[in-house]
């Protein structure tokens, strides 16, 4: 087999499960339990690690409904500003999911994505090794088996960070947390649970409370854990699961050394997520640097330089073209896409007299997506002053190109290829979006790259701009950063 970075993704491709059985699951109503992890452990057994060689990487471990990602990287920062300075930490290690343009950006060290050859090298090893001990642990892991795509791609991340002598490592968890693949490790330094809210109701449950019991496996007894507020609900599970885990969980306000600190956007949640990385970070230090004291007064230069400086592609993130201003956010809840509506208002009305406004929207999968759009339609009308929605709505799938389909790192078998072709969620994403606002221009688009140039096309030759929110997906959104910028951006 040829071993390049191509052939790797198409070998991880084939380990997503296909929609078909996705579906079989849902309606049996099988989640994943105590085997999962079983498995799990018996794979990392194959490739050939204990627990004390994870203990190596000083994990960080990061679970939460919203705002995992965007934690786990102002951690990142902040640890990488003592990095530059000589360390300890010498080499940091960055786990996160989903990804917005490559595979490969999942797994960073010292913030970088690793390069295609270094991800097709380990990814190979992993491979092979799986093959070659394929016996061990035969009652947890069927022999010769190997994991599905996201397991697969943690225990990738934990090859590449031992190989590569990373001595800390920040894990975003991928759905969960108890029975989550990034949950074998037994002993984390810091573990830190973001905000709370409906997601994945297929896997986790229909109530923030069976949520909050899944996000809660990941405290360890005689490991530091923090959270941030939370709905009473899931607060109250928090509470009562660190309780009978022997875990002093602290539950944190948003940081006061974070007044005068620059938090993009400038909004509560973030400032959540920054708190939250605060705690992890100043955690992280202490375990690694004896040394190290934090002042209950103010936040040390490098975690203000680490915090104002964070680098989280594809969530609020504006990008300005001659006649098009793109505000580009992932959010793919109800809750985080009205934040996402909010800052877009708030974007505009800063910048002054606004052009029309277009959305281009899609997600892909889940169909109690519908319901996110009235979140959407109706905070864009209440957050501005003049109560104006969208001109322009355009539904799109998340294919990337017009001529040559998806790019690679986008192929998803996990959707029903039926529903792509007939644009069954656009559909009844139009049909809602007419009941919410009858005077919208409502477009459906099959690709992301044609919903881009008809966006560009509804805009005037003359000022004021054309204000266009792209958002719904991370799929949907690192497709369009790829067209914008060029398809190997990162
Ligand atoms: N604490 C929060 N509360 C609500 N919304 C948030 C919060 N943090 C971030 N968001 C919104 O969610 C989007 C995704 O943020 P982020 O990548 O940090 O989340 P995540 O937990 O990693 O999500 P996922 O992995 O499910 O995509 C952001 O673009 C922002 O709009
Ligand atoms: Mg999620
Ligand atoms: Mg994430």
């Amino acid at each position: 087999m040829a071993r390049t970075y191509n052939e790797a993704i198409d070998a991880l491709n084939s380990l997503q499960t296909p929609f078909a059985v996705i579906e079989a699951r849902r309606s049996a109503g099988i989640r994943p339990d105590a085997a999962s992890l079983r498995e799990m452990r018996a794979y990392l057994a194959r490739v050939g690690y204990t627990q004390t060689d994870l203990s190596k990487l000083n994990v960080v471990h990061v679970a939460g409904t919203k705002g995992k990602g965007s934690t786990c990287a102002f951690v990142d920062s902040i640890l990488s500003r003592y990095r530059q300075r000589g360390g300890p930490p010498t080499r940091i290690g960055l786990f996160t999911s989903p990804h917005l343009i490559a595979v490969r950006e999942r797994i960073r060290i010292d913030s970088v994505p690793i390069s295609e050859e270094t991800f097709a090298k380990y990814f190979f090893e992993v491979w092979d090794l799986l093959e070659t001990n394929g016996s061990v642990e035969p009652e947890a892991a069927a022999p010769g088996s190997r994991p599905i795509y996201s397991r697969f791609l943690t225990l990738l991340s934990y090859h590449v960070f031992l190989s590569e002598g990373v001595n800390v490592a920040v894990y975003e968890t991928g759905i969960g947390g108890e029975y989550d693949a990034t949950n074998v490790v037994d002993h984390p330094i810091a573990t830190g649970i973001s905000t709370l809210g409906i997601d994945h109701v297929y896997v986790l449950g229909d109530t923030v409370d069976k949520i909050a019991w899944h996000k809660a496996g990941i405290m360890k007894p005689g490991c530091p854990a923090f959270t941030v507020e939370q709905v009473p609900s899931a607060a109250e599970v928090l509470k009562k699961r660190a309780v009978e885990k022997g875990v002093d969980l602290r539950v944190l306000d948003v940081d006061p050394r974070l007044a005068g600190v620059k938090i993009r956007p400038d909004a509560t949640f973030q400032k959540r997520n920054a708190s939250l990385a605060i705690a992890l970070a100043e955690t992280a230090l202490k375990t690694l640097d004896p040394a190290f004291t934090p002042s209950p007064d103010r936040l040390p230069a490098e975690f203000v330089d680490g915090l104002e400086h964070v680098v989280w592609r594809g969530r609020c993130e504006v990008k300005a073209e001659d006649s098009v201003i793109w505000h580009v956010d992932g959010a793919h809840t109800a809750d985080s896409l009205k934040m996402a509506a909010r800052w877009f208002v708030g974007e505009c009305a800063a910048r002054g007299p606004a052009g029309p406004r277009v959305l281009i929207f899609n997600q892909q999968g889940r169909s109690e997506a519908v319901d996110f759009l009235d979140g959407l339609c109706n905070t864009v009308k209440k957050e501005d002053p003049k109560g104006k929605g969208f001109e322009h709505v355009i539904f799109c799938t998340n294919v990337t190109y017009a001529e040559a389909g998806y790019k690679r790192d986008f192929v998803n078998h996990q959707y029903n290829p039926t529903d792509i072709k007939k644009m069954t969620m656009q559909n009844i994403f139009a049909e809602r979006w007419k009941t919410l606002d009858p005077d919208a221009n409502i477009l459906l688009i099959p690709s992301i790259e044609a919903a881009i140039k008809t966006a560009r096309g509804l805009a005037g030759t003359d000022a004021p701009k054309l204000q266009a929110l792209i958002t719904g997906s991370l799929h949907l959104v690192g497709g369009a950063l790829g067209i914008l910028e060029g398809a190997d951006a990162l």
